[in-house]
């Protein structure tokens, strides 16, 4: 028999579950995850908990998929992803936090577009697709395939959409989150559409792959947008990832809930087959975040090292997930001023895992009237709205200075000089930018207050012990923008080995690394290219930047890329090896790649098709044999 609770839950999870899917959630995803917990662990079979996503009302155009749009098995512990890893090679995106959406494409040509709906039957979304930058509208000459992927709005195109809407005379969407399921149930003004962007992560198709990662890296070149993604070999692998994610979720310019880990073999998938709910070789891990509401005190705005005001609402202190919280960050100026925050407002925050509590909507508004700085609290320049930021653009603002200086001390690991000895460097003028800290002499540290003799020669041999630095050290020093160290290692590891050679980089060249983006490649070079002059005056003074010597970057494959693809004499990664110590780099199939290497003459493997589409050059293992000779 049902007991009363089993049947509050039902109607509960129900009720929010259409509140959420049709984008006006009600509850944070941790409540919600609660409800379904509680009801799991009192009646482990009800059928409630099987239902994905959710079925839309009699009246909407139903269209049905021919394989099943599942929902994802979810995990919110590190150790229960390690073991549900286990000894498996997987591969990790970001968990995008939008609405999924499959495209039908035939000869080419996108035919249809539906949304999950209840995971059998979807409603149908292709006029709404049409208006969607980032969902190719044709692509090369294939058959019929289906793609699979994500609907989801960034940051910036949240706010134009937000103020277009109110200026159309519409309802203000409540969130980022709640305007993706919006847009695509709405019936009139589909135009709206258009400030959406879309990521791919599946295709399926007649082709045959062997790995995950080869569907992200056919999508690529087939023109889709796709996340970065990383391959790690056991359950111990994720944690830097996991760390990125976190990043990414502070202070990424779209929502992510966690990530999508999935098993990189497909064999796997097919042993392992799905339940009527998810499939059993994709998980997500999601970073657990508790909500409570706050009052604002104040906002504070900080200047970033590139000049980005950051807002910080100073709250009443409030306990959040264990530990008192004093300061919430508010995001961008765009979130200021589209929710008109200000000292005595209501808010709703979040902390997750252990990322920095942020805001996530307004609860009470007080009757204050809002302003917000027209000046730089730093330098007192006056900023300029940039979309959603407010940036000083003064070079030599002091905060932003001080905050390149900072990060550059931090990463490079010099010891012993702490944020407030650097405010002393600079006040007392001895310090300006990063190349002056190498220019320091032993006694300019003894102008500092409480510094003796023997902590002058320490702080000196401290700074002068840092000008050998390996290039991936050297480049988050100097603040690239969007490479972490495991991303510059991947860069290196294709025989960009050195700080010329990175300089050297093209869009081109990196779209070639496995798992690089268009958008994050192009970002990086632009940050890179900025970052000129600073990197000329540290070698000025001396800094010595070590090339990587693991992946040579000469030899008789200088300049050549190459893809394995079948069997071959020696294992693939013993091949590649050498093809990087003679100089090669290995990369996807595209337009620029130099040749893909098979034994197979008729293979049908995805790489062959599309390399003899793209018209690559095909060679055999024995003609790579022959071109290491020289
Ligand atoms: N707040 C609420 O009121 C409320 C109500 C209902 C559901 N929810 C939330 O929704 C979740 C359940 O919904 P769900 O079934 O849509 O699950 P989900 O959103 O947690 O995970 C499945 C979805 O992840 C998305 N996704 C992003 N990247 C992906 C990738 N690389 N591979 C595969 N999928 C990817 C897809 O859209 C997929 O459908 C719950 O965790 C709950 O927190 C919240
Ligand atoms: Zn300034």
């Amino acid at each position: 028999m049902k007991t009363a609770r089993i049947q509050e839950l039902e109607k509960l999870i129900l009720h929010h579950k259409e509140l959420y899917y049709t984008g006006h959630a009600e509850i944070s995803d941790e409540k919600y995850d609660k409800l379904e917990s509680e009801l799991k662990s009192l009646d482990p079979e009800n059928p409630v908990l099987q239902l994905v996503g959710f079925k839309q009302a009699e009246s909407t155009a139903k269209v049905e998929h021919q394989r099943k749009m599942l929902s994802l098995d979810k995990t919110y512990d590190e150790t229960d992803l390690a073991k549900w890893i286990g000894k498996h090679e997987v591969v990790s995106v970001f968990k995008i936090d939008g609405s999924s959406c499959s495209l039908i494409y035939e000869n080419g040509h996108l035919v249809t577009a539906k949304t999950r709906g209840d995971g059998q039957f979807g409603e149908n979304i292709t006029k709404k697709a049409v208006f969607i930058p980032d969902i190719p509208k044709h692509v090369g000459n294939k058959g019929r395939f289906e793609v699979r992927g994500e609907v989801y709005c960034i940051e910036k195109n949240f706010f134009t959409l937000s103020k277009e809407m109110q200026d159309m005379g519409l309802e203000a969407p409540t969130s980022q989150r709640n305007i993706v399921a919006g847009l695509l149930g709405r019936k009139e003004n589909i135009q709206l559409c258009r400030h959406l962007s879309f990521q791919a992560f599946d295709i399926i198709d007649d082709e045959v792959f062997s790995k995950e990662h080869q569907k992200l890296d056919s999508l690529k070149g087939l023109g889709f947008i796709t996340p970065d993604y990383e391959i790690h070999k056991s359950g111990k692998d994720l944690k830097e990832r996991i760390a990125e994610a976190k990043t990414f979720m502070s202070s990424g310019d779209y929502l992510i809930d966690g990530l999508v880990v999935v098993y990189d073999d497909l064999k796997l998938h097919a042993e392992l087959g799905e339940t009527s709910h998810h499939p059993r070789y994709k998980i997500a891990f999601k970073f657990a975040g508790e909500t409570k509401v706050a009052k604002i005190n104040e906002i504070e705005w900080g200047v970033s090292r590139n000049g980005t005001l950051t807002p910080v609402a100073l709250i009443e202190p409030t306990e959040l997930s264990g530990a008192m919280i004093g300061r919430v960050t508010l995001h961008n100026f765009g979130m200021v001023q589209n929710f008109q925050l200000k000292a005595g407002d209501k808010i709703e925050i979040i902390r997750s895992g252990e990322v920095i509590p942020k805001f996530l909507g307004v609860v009470e508004r007080s009757n204050g009237e809002y302003t917000h700085p027209t000046n730089c609290p730093s330098c007192a320049s006056k900023l300029v709205i940039q979309d959603i930021w407010l940036q000083c653009e003064n070079d030599i603002c002091p905060a932003k200075i001080k905050e390149e200086i900072l990060n550059y001390i931090f990463k490079a690991n010099i010891e012993d000089v702490s944020d407030k000895r650097l405010d002393e460097m600079i006040n007392k003028g001895i310090v300006a930018g990063i190349p002056d800290l190498y220019r320091l002499k032993h006694d300019d540290f003894l102008l500092l207050d409480k510094v003796k003799d023997k902590l002058a020669t320490k702080m000196f041999d401290n700074i002068q012990k840092t000008k050998h630095q390996s290039l991936a050290q050297f480049i988050s020093a100097i603040g690239v923008e969007g490479v972490s160290i495991a991303k510059s290692e991947k860069i290196i590891a294709q025989g960009y080995n050195t700080l010329e050679k990175i300089q050297d980089l093209t869009v081109d060249k990196m779209l070639q690394i496995e798992g690089f983006a268009e958008k994050s490649s192009e970002s990086i070079l632009a940050s890179l290219r900025k970052k000129r002059p600073l990197i000329d005056e540290l070698l000025s003074v001396g800094v010595v930047v070590k090339a990587d010597e693991t992946s040579s970057g000469e030899g008789p494959l200088k300049g050549l890329s190459f893809c394995l693809t079948g069997a071959l004499s020696q294992p693939r990664p013993q091949i590649e090896k050498l093809i990087k110590q003679n100089g090669g780099i290995i990369a996807g199939v595209s337009k620029n790649l130099s040749y893909l290497v098979t034994n197979d003459e008729d293979s049908t493997s995805s790489k062959y098709v599309k390399a003899t589409s793209l018209k690559v050059p095909i060679i055999k293992e024995d003609q790579l044999m022959k071109m290491l000779e020289g």
